[in-house]
């Protein structure tokens, strides 16, 4: 069988690596080809998320086609490590030493069991949902990532383009390595919101809002102030958008509480990629009594340490209305540009799907934490 798209590229300037698998002389030129055999299916808005698996195995029976890397996301970080530079996977795989941070996520999450049921009928499966006025095909969402070109030569516009093919929404960060334009045109039909770092004393810079907004972006998602940053800027973000906004690393329910004063939609828990240190727990601990204590009075989102569509589901469970991914996305743009992206949520939209199945839950909004036990 011959590889759906060959892996992403080489490793230039790393002498020794090579890349795992070196491209096939009959392989596509590049990943975005438009000839590039992802699959004989359809794909796209409306294919059904849980049939990814009988359609990787039917193109692999019929065709000859085989995905385009591993189904299992666990492995995903530790394959893009071996297509990445060095620099690229110190940007990339651990962010400003926030390992024992990233551990502490995967730790606490997996800790959190599903609770397998039977004797429920659960033909139907929709994982639509609506978050802060937007309809999502599936409560994921593409978070913030700066500097994605370092991944991929096609960057953000691979990832926004992949979102947009599946309805789902992008987040394009003010540290881009493409500008907001290019992707807006590159992926027109896509949901995207604007992610901006918190603005210092001077304010948000009104030339980068107004452009966020003439191209296509509806929400801002900002990053919490920095330890000698004041909330001040708040109130000059919300004079120069009208649009949601949406505060992210928030870890505590006093925080949480706070945001809903301070007038914010919606809130991220998340913990900074870890580098306001080492966290004692990861930061899904801290979703239940967040979701408890400000849930339905602003948009409760998930945002740290997801990797498979059983960590969506423990977060779902667990009060989040949807989760933010970030690297992830970025570790299939590492292998295939804009089809690993795609691959890499089809992968993960497909194991939420089932594990919804085998829990005998028909939609995420009747989940609770009662879905979930606790080794
Ligand atoms: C390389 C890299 C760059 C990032 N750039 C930004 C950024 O520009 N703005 C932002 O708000 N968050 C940024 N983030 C944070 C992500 O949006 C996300 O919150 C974080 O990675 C945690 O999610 P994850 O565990 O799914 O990666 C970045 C993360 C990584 C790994």
């Amino acid at each position: 069988a011959r590889p759906v798209v060959a892996p992403a590229r080489a490793t230039p300037g790393v002498p020794g690596r090579s890349p795992r698998s070196p491209r096939s002389p009959e392989s596509p030129e590049s990943p975005e080809s438009p000839e590039s055999p992802e699959s004989p299916l359809p794909v796209g808005p409306g294919a059904p998320f849980g049939s990814y698996q009988s359609e990787i195995y039917l193109a692999g029976m019929t065709a000859g086609i085989t995905p385009i890397f591993t189904t299992n996301l666990s492995d995903l970080e530790a394959a893009a490590a071996e297509v990445l530079s060095e620099a690229a996977r110190r940007h990339l795989l651990a962010w400003a030493g926030g390992a024992a941070a990233v551990r502490a996520n995967a730790r606490a999450l997996s800790a959190w069991r599903i609770v397998p049921r039977m004797f429920v009928d659960r033909a139907e499966r929709d994982l639509g949902t609506t978050v802060l006025g937007v309809t999502m095909p599936a409560p994921v969402i593409l978070g913030p990532v700066g500097g994605q070109t370092e991944a991929h030569p096609a960057g953000e516009i691979a990832s926004a383009r992949a979102a947009a093919g599946l309805g789902l929404t992008y987040v394009h960060s003010s540290r881009a390595s493409t500008s907001l334009e290019e992707v807006a045109v590159a992926a027109l039909t896509g949901q995207r919101w604007f992610g901006l770092d918190w603005p210092d004393r001077g304010g948000p810079d009104p030339v980068l809002l107004t452009r966020a907004r003439v191209s296509g972006c509806t929400h801002l998602v900002i990053s919490p102030p920095q330890p000698g940053q004041g909330w001040e800027a708040l109130a000059a973000i919300r004079r120069a958008w009208d649009g949601p906004i949406v505060l992210g690393g928030i870890q505590d329910v006093r925080d949480a509480r706070r945001a809903v004063h301070r007038g914010l939609d919606g809130i991220v828990v998340s913990n900074e990629r870890g580098r306001r240190g080492p966290a004692a727990a990861g930061t899904i601990t801290a979703l239940p009594r967040i979701a408890d204590a400000v849930g339905g009075k602003l948009a409760v989102l998930f945002g740290s340490g997801v990797r498979t569509g059983t960590d969506t589901y423990r977060a779902l469970a667990l009060g989040a209305e949807a989760v933010v991914i970030g690297r992830p996305y970025v570790h299939g743009l590492a292998l295939g540009g804009e089809a690993g992206v795609r691959h890499m949520l089809r992968t993960l939209l497909a194991e939420l799907e089932i594990t919804l199945a085998i829990a005998g839950v028909g939609h995420h909004r009747d989940l609770s934490p009662s879905a979930l036990v606790r080794d």
